[in-house]
């Protein structure tokens, strides 16, 4: 049975559980619920604080887990990304009071408040910057109105919470973060139920980020049409009722689908459609 750490609070915890449902397994039915077991996937899902899910899977005792790149790095642990999946994206950068540093350079002397001192250590060690690091479990946008620190290192989204707090951004961003799939350093990547599950989540990636498109076209105008939607393979090209016609069939991304079929219509193929995909395999 493979056994699987995924985020039982914050940011991961809902959209984890979404990816996973979406891709077949069953999920847990309430909040307080630590551990289930999928009998039909052959599957056990432990729900951790994602801050600990690196150090579980690092011990061995669980397959993979889902957690935050960030937190990943942050925690030390012997485990590394295997799949980036999309979602909880957000950088992590220092901010402070407007006009009171200009870069990092000037970091020299200064507290620095944050939850991810590993991060922050390893940053300012690489960049020979002598400051302190003083550790917060959260809300750290007000340790510098408190008094606490001059500067923060946090997780910026939106940047909200920064304006709310008075505070602007310094600096280049120190990671970009998302939410990843993670296994012990260095075991197996062939293991047949991770490789498994991988593909049904990229599955779910998939389905997210295409649509399938339908179209019909004159034969004269397939090799453009082609060229537009070159599908993941090649596009399934069949003969219509009418002669000279053809219909194309062929998954594009669904970002790129309003564009796509403008520049179809312009080259004169008509009845355009495109459908949701549900799930995928590659
Ligand atoms: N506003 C946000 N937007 C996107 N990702 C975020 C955001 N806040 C936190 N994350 C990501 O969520 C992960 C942290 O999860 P964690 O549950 O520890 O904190 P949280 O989401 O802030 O929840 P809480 O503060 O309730 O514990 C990190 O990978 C971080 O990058
Ligand atoms: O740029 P934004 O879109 O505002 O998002 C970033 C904020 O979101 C998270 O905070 P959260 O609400 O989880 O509170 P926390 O600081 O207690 O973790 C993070 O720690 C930032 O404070
Ligand atoms: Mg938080």
């Amino acid at each position: 049975m493979l056994r699987i750490a995924v985020p039982n609070k914050g940011s991961l915890s809902g959209p984890a559980a979404e990816m996973l449902h979406e891709a077949g397994y069953q999920q847990r039915r309430e909040s307080k619920e630590l551990r289930i077991v999928d009998p039909v996937n052959e599957v056990e899902f432990f729900y951790l604080r994602p801050r600990d899910i690196a150090i579980y899977v690092a011990s061995g005792q669980l397959d993979i887990g889902i957690t935050g790149r960030d937190l990943l790095i942050d925690s030390g642990a012997d485990a590394e990304e295997i799949l980036p999946l999309g979602f909880a994206r957000s950088t992590f950068r220092y901010a402070a009071k407007p006009g009171t540093i200009t870069g990092p350079a000037d970091l020299t002397g200064m507290t620095v408040a944050t939850s991810y001192e590993g991060i922050v250590a390893a940053h300012l060690a690489e960049h020979g910057i002598d400051a302190s690091v003083v550790h917060l479990d959260g809300a750290v946008e007000t340790a510098i109105q408190l008094g606490v620190a001059q500067v923060i290192a946090d997780v910026v989204e939106t940047g909200t919470s920064l304006r709310n707090a008075g505070l602007e951004v310094v600096g280049e961003p120190i990671m970009q973060s998302e939410a990843v799939v993670i296994r012990r350093t260095g075991t197996d990547g062939e293991d047949p139920k991770v490789q498994q599950f991988l593909r049904r989540l990229q599955g779910v990636l998939v389905a997210r980020t295409y649509v399938m498109m339908d179209y019909d076209c004159r034969v004269e105008q397939l090799e453009k049409a082609v060229a537009l939607t070159p599908g993941l393979e090649s596009p399934t090209v069949s003969p219509l009722h009418n002669e000279g016609w053809v219909a194309v069939r062929a998954m594009v991304p669904s970002k790129e689908a309003q564009r796509i079929m403008d520049d179809l219509y312009d080259i004169g193929a008509r009845a355009i459609l495109t459908t949701a995909i549900h799930a995928c395999r590659l």
